[in-house]
């Protein structure tokens, strides 16, 4: 996209799990530059799948640490061809996947800081990581490390009041414990840990940027409440973590000017502010502005569905975050490990590859699938704890396939139903004044957003662009500009453009799901305890 010249304005970056995105908003708050580096298609040397390595034991899931310096690089460089005048940009934030880790070899901090700008970043930093590939949020081998760190604490509800969240196997604690358990040797040679949000705030301050409040969250290790690092968790999950974490800070502080490095070899100015880096989840809950009330469903990679709470109501399932726009709050979130990439295979599967004919399935059904229900895990799902493919039909007989419109409907309907039924499993309901507002690549889908509004019983609204962590990024660039903590947010994003009307229920809806929503959750039920009773 061309830039236009003259324009003051702040960036957003997004390092989310398929690809690097980045937008410029001027001053009005309007986007007028916006790319994206797809790990996969423009980095294949790296050889992952959905941005990912899925290890033997199906359990480990890691992303190549280079392949992110790499895209920066790349996506730069793309910038400067198309002519982008980097001198006018005041200040950056960004966001990055949850929970994923990036570990610091020792020395590192002196590469950092004194980057010739004749390079790219990927050939300074090669030897500057103590593991390669680095813990994402999709692996799920860390339960030992889990019971563990609840067993040190006193408990899953003990922890999750405490930090927000029982122990979750991504969770960066947890997955910090077992690098230590494993490999103490690259725990060790670590100086400093990040989560991909504040490693990515790194690479531009030339320096260690502190984890902010709202991604720090997703760790098991901070104490929500009162902000600072648990002394209990850490002790629990490895040695000396707290100076190789550093001190947490609020997510809207300014972590310094960006590096010379960016000045010398892109033209910024030496003044462009770098204000702390967060998690996608809680960029896009500033990106969407979200009000009191209203849910947001992110379909990205991971499906979320996260609101603003005035007070944290930590529980044994889902999350409780720091909330990234004011320190005084909290953000809910749920996360669905099954998101975007089963819905892929279910449309390669059942409508030749196209979203086209996946639309058209869903247009083609009827609402409530003639009673046809459907749980699609192809990978170990985090809501609920389920695995497998699980069909049934109108007599909740479970059935070994669907045909492939059905399957369809299936598909969409159950997971907006699961979406719906956890969030009032924590005492989450939808109100007569409730939006939904979606974002993420899927929100593309007016079909599919269709049967969100139809599930949910609530207006469907979308921004002008899905990519919300990016725009919502931006958007806390200028805030930490204006001061951060000391200015609302809400004050300096009020001009931002207003999510627009996408899908309004449809006539019926709520009688069709208020039927059907027990009896998916029954299913559910069902699965589970057929699951676990093997172990008993
Ligand atoms: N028209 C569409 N209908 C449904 N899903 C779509 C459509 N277009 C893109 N997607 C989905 O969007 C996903 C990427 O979403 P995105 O939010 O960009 O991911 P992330 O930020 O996690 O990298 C893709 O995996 C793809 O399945
Ligand atoms: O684990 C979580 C949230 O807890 C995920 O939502 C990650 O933050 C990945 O985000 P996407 O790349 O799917 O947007």
């Amino acid at each position: 996209m061309a830039e236009r010249a003259g324009r003051r304005c702040c960036l957003g970056w997004d390092f989310s799990t398929q690809q690097v995105k980045i937008v410029a908003v001027d001053a009005e708050l309007n986007v007028f530059y916006e790319d994206s580096v797809h790990f996969d298609t423009d980095l294949p040397e790296f050889g992952t799948q959905g941005g990912v390595h899925v290890h033997k034991d199906r359990l480990t899931v890691t992303s190549p640490v280079l392949m992110w310096v790499q895209a920066l690089d790349l996506i730069l460089e793309k910038m400067k061809a198309s002519g982008f005048d980097f001198s006018q940009v005041l200040a950056l934030s960004g966001a990055g996947q949850q929970h994923g880790s990036v570990y610091w070899k020792t020395g590192a901090s002196l590469v950092l800081s004194s980057l010739s700008p004749a390079l790219p970043l990927c050939q300074q930093l090669q030897a500057c990581f103590s593991i390669s590939d680095c813990p994402i949020w999709m692996d799920s081998s860390t339960t030992a490390q889990c019971r563990q760190l609840e067993a040190a604490v006193g408990g899953a509800r003990a922890l999750s009041c405490l930090t927000g969240s029982r122990a979750y196997e991504r969770f960066t604690g947890n997955q910090i414990a077992k690098l230590f358990q494993q490999n103490p040797e690259a725990y060790s040679n670590s100086e400093r840990i990040s989560l991909v949000s504040s490693f990515a705030a790194s690479l531009f301050l030339g320096g260690y940027s502190p984890i902010d409040y709202s991604d720090g969250s997703g760790m098991n290790l901070l104490q929500i409440q009162e902000k600072v690092w648990s002394q209990a968790c850490l002790g629990a999950c490895a040695p000396d973590l707290e100076e190789k974490l550093g001190s947490p800070v609020p997510s809207c502080s300014v972590v310094g000017a960006i590096s010379s490095y960016y000045v010398q070899r892109y033209g910024f100015l030496p003044t462009c502010q770098v204000v702390a880096f967060t998690g996608d989840n809680p960029a896009s809950l500033a990106g969407m502005r979200l009000e009191e009330g209203d849910f947001a469903v992110s379909l990205g990679t991971s499906d979320t569905l996260f609101l603003w709470l005035q007070e944290p109501m930590p529980a044994l399932e889902g999350h409780i975050f720091c909330n990234p726009v004011d320190v005084q709050y909290y953000m809910a979130l749920l996360c669905f490990k099954n998101g975007s990439l089963i819905r892929e295979k279910i449309r390669d599967e059942s409508a030749s590859g196209s979203w086209n004919k996946f639309s058209k399935a869903l247009q083609s059904t009827e609402m409530g699938n003639n009673g046809n229900l459907g749980f699609y895990f192809d990978v170990m799902e985090i809501t609920p704890e389920i695995i497998g493919r699980h069909r049934f039909n109108a007599e909740n007989i479970e059935v070994s396939a669907f045909p492939g419109d059905v399957e369809i409907r299936a598909l969409i309907e159950g997971q907006f139903m699961a979406k719906r039924i956890h969030a009032e499993g924590l005492g989450y309901r939808v109100m007569p004044k409730t939006k939904i507002l979606a974002t993420g690549g899927a929100s593309h889908n007016k079909d599919i957003l269709q049967v969100l509004a139809d599930v949910f019983g609530a207006p469907v609204y979308v921004m002008d662009t899905s990519s919300s962590a990016c725009v919502g990024s931006a958007y806390r660039a200028f805030h930490g500009l204006a001061g951060g903590a000391g200015v609302a947010f809400s004050e300096v994003a009020k001009s931002a453009p207003r999510p627009s009307l996408a899908a309004t229920p449809s006539p019926g809806a709520s009688q069709v799901y208020e039927a059907l929503l027990p009896r998916y959750a029954e299913l559910e039920q069902r699965i589970l305890s057929q699951a676990r009773r093997p172990l008993e």
